[in-house]
């Protein structure tokens, strides 16, 4: 059986960056930039009031001038027209250009203005306070987003900022996600005592949904060898074939025989981990991926997380995923060999990491109150409170 850093390698080593597209601004939230892009101007592309209030030439100031008659009043939006001297002030609003001649800005509520008169009262001022300077932020043909980069609304802004209407973004994969199993129905049928509800089908469609994967071919199919062998020859055309279900030791575990029938090649079953050791991967004849995932919720969560994500990763061009290094806040102890993954849950009280308690891989609970997952490395007896291990966060793409 191969190991956990083995099997996640061999993954790493296959995944190749997804093609590239544009797509329109408005719907690139949540999609990977794929090309880097740079400031079309300066940023600040003028010298921006950043208070409301009177600006003023500095020399004015340390002259010791305190009285100035308002020039023009310029608001956001507008360039100015007139030329300031000395004795002279502009009353300026929040985001309006500072013209060239005026090198600070006093506020408002340190100021009275009567009769087109301002007395300024401020104690001390510094050149250029209360203006953001052209070009301090970004200067024209700066990198200022560097791919790949999930595009969070904060990228969105940024993007819109220097004017991308079209964005360059990996394409989506392709996918398809295959159920398995005659005790599973959906969640809106009637239920019998020995039957469960596809819980599997909408937590991949929901992991699926934070890579912008929004629309994968879901099919439910009975463990039936032809049923399951003719959904399996049309979903293996895909870019990722996600199986659930049906890959261990069972009557009527087929998977791993039927995708073989099909000429899937097998980069490996069984790794030496728990939950999630029936894992089987491999490579179909059109290029794709398969992954058929063990059926229960916490293997099903576990292999997504550590296989499935870190192929995404790479496919949209991200350098391999390394996970955090966090401190266990309890004791945990193994007799096993196998690297073994348990939900945790981040501390507020302090820095590190809380078990969530539950009862294995079948409990229906066990994701509840975990924020990912962390590592008992294989070789490791116990892990003492305090010790920092690996942690994959759940809801983590960079
Ligand atoms: N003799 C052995 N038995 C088992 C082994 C083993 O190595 N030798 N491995 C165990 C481990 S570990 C796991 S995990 C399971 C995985 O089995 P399968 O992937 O074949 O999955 P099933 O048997 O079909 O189902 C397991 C469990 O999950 C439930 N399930 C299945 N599909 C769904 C779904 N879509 N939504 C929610 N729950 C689902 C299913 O009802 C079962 O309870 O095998 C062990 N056995
Ligand atoms: O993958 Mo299994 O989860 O160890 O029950």
């Amino acid at each position: 059986m191969i190991s956990f850093p083995d099997a996640l390698a061999a993954i790493n080593v296959l995944a190749k960056p997804f093609d590239k597209e544009f797509c329109p601004l408005e719907d690139a939230d949540g999609r990977i930039l794929a090309d880097n892009c740079f400031a079309d101007r300066n940023y600040p592309p003028f010298n921006r009031a950043a208070m409301d209030g009177y600006a003023i030439m500095y020399n004015d100031w340390e002259n010791g001038l305190r009285e100035y008659k308002i020039t023009e009043v310029i608001y956001a939006g507008q360039a100015s027209e007139q030329t300031i001297h000395s004795g002279y002030c502009y009353k300026i609003m929040t985001g309006a250009t500072t013209p060239p001649l005026a090198t600070v800005i006093i506020r408002r509520e340190d100021s009275i203005e009567q009769d087109n008169v301002v007395t300024l009262k401020g104690e001390s001022l510094k050149p250029y306070q209360n203006i953001a300077r052209e070009g301090e932020d970004a200067k024209a043909g700066a990198l200022i987003l560097e791919a790949p980069l999930r595009c969070e609304p904060q990228i969105i802004s940024l993007l819109t900022s220097i004017g991308k209407t079209q964005v360059s973004v990996y394409k989506l994969p392709k996918v398809a996600v295959i159920t398995t199993g005659n005790e599973v129905v959906k969640p809106d049928e009637p239920i019998a005592a020995f039957q469960i509800r596809n819980s599997n089908q909408y937590l991949l469609r929901a992991l699926l949904k934070k890579w912008n994967i929004n629309e994968p071919v879901c099919i439910h199919v009975q463990d039936n060898k032809d049923a399951l062998r003719e959904t399996l020859q049309q979903a293996i055309l895909s870019d990722i074939t996600i199986i659930n279900g049906g890959v261990s030791a069972g009557d009527a575990d087929y998977v791993p025989q039927i995708l073989h029938e099909l000429g899937v090649k097998e980069i490996f079953h069984q790794v030496a981990m728990r939950p999630g050791k029936p894992i089987w991967t491999g490579k179909s004849p059109s290029g794709g991926m398969v992954f058929a995932l063990p059926g229960n919720p916490l293997s099903c969560l576990t292999t997504f997380t550590l296989f499935i994500e870190s192929y995404l990763y790479k496919s949209f061009g991200f350098k391999e995923r390394i996970p955090y290094k966090l401190p266990l806040l309890e004791n945990r102890s193994k007799k096993n060999k196998l690297t073994e993954f348990f939900p945790v849950r981040i501390a507020t009280e302090q820095f590190g990491l809380h078990l969530v308690k539950h009862n294995g891989s079948g409990d229906i609970t066990a994701g509840l109150h975990a924020n990912g997952l962390a590592v008992h490395a294989a070789e490791k007896e116990s892990i003492v409170s305090g010790e920092p291990i690996d942690f994959y966060p759940f809801n983590n793409y960079l």
